[in-house]
């Protein structure tokens, strides 16, 4: 998953400009990352909608789909959320996203819209290395054993770093290849305020310019952890869906 090229790749951007003050907060690699000015980031002149449409997923060897029909579209530079109890089908969705199952039936899509709002090509199918994904324990996917980023040692082992420096460290590996969707599970759990509080920032700064997608949980026995986290991040969230338990998904207003 993470290679050690891409924890190298990563080394490449510490030359990039001095951070915008606006953004100091960011760890200064991540902040430094300059998308307008990239070589391979193209602005695209117009809308264009990332789409799920009826997809379904049932496990090889399996009798019962883990998600059913499942539809949502999210446009570009646009913030997305997606939460659910325990078990409902979160972690199969976000894997069939960045193309690490296939699912059994539906489509996932990027659509191009011209300026009269119709669909201006036929949709193309979301390519998985234009998927970025940072699950929630991303140091369980580290594989280098030093770090790169700006302000830390570059021999740092990055299992030693903070989990909001590992959480950091994982997003800037993924922002390497600028990918085209941004895939986060989980992104404040078992952060303190002030690590929660930077990340959201990040993600402020980086909905600019990127479309992102949130998984996040819903549990009844954790309520009130999860109502923090869903305040915390309202503010950046565009569309927000529930995932029922069987893996059916409907457009919901955060639970705040
Ligand atoms: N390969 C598989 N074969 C059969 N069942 C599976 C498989 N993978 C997941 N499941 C089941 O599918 C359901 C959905 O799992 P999934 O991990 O997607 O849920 P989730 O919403 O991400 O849960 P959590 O919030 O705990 O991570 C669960 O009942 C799980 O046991």
């Amino acid at each position: 998953m993470v290679s050690t090229s891409s924890v190298s790749g990563f080394k490449f951007f510490n030359g990039l400009k001095e951070p915008d003050p606006s953004t100091s907060f960011l760890p200064t690699t991540i902040s430094s990352l300059n998308f307008r000015k990239s070589k391979s980031f193209t602005i695209k002149c117009n809308y264009s909608c990332f789409e799920v449409k009826g997809v379904s997923y049932q496990p090889p060897g399996t009798q019962h789909s883990l998600l059913n029909e499942v539809s949502f579209s999210l446009p570009e530079k646009s913030f997305g959320l997606i939460f659910g109890r325990s078990g409902s089908g979160k972690t199969t969705l976000l894997q069939l996203l960045a193309g690490l199952s296939k699912p059994t039936s539906g489509s996932i899509c990027i659509q191009r819209y011209g300026n009269d709002g119709h669909p201006s090509q036929p949709p193309e199918p979301l390519p998985s290395e234009r998927v970025g994904i940072v699950f929630q324990f991303p140091e369980r996917y580290f594989v280098a054993d030093n770090v790169g980023l700006n302000g830390i040692l570059l021999d740092k082992d990055p299992q030693s770093l903070s989990g909001g420096y590992k959480r950091r460290l994982a997003l800037a590996i993924q922002l390497v290849q600028i990918p085209d969707l941004l895939i986060l599970d989980e992104p404040l759990a078992g952060l303190d305020w002030k690590a929660r509080a930077d990340v959201v920032k990040l993600l402020k700064h980086l909905k600019k310019e990127l479309t992102i997608l949130v998984v996040s949980h819903d549990l009844n026995s954790t309520y009130a952890t999860s109502t923090v986290i869903f305040r915390e991040l309202a503010g950046l969230v565009d569309r927000s869906w529930v995932m029922e338990m069987g893996g059916n998904l409907r457009e919901e207003q955060l639970p705040i």
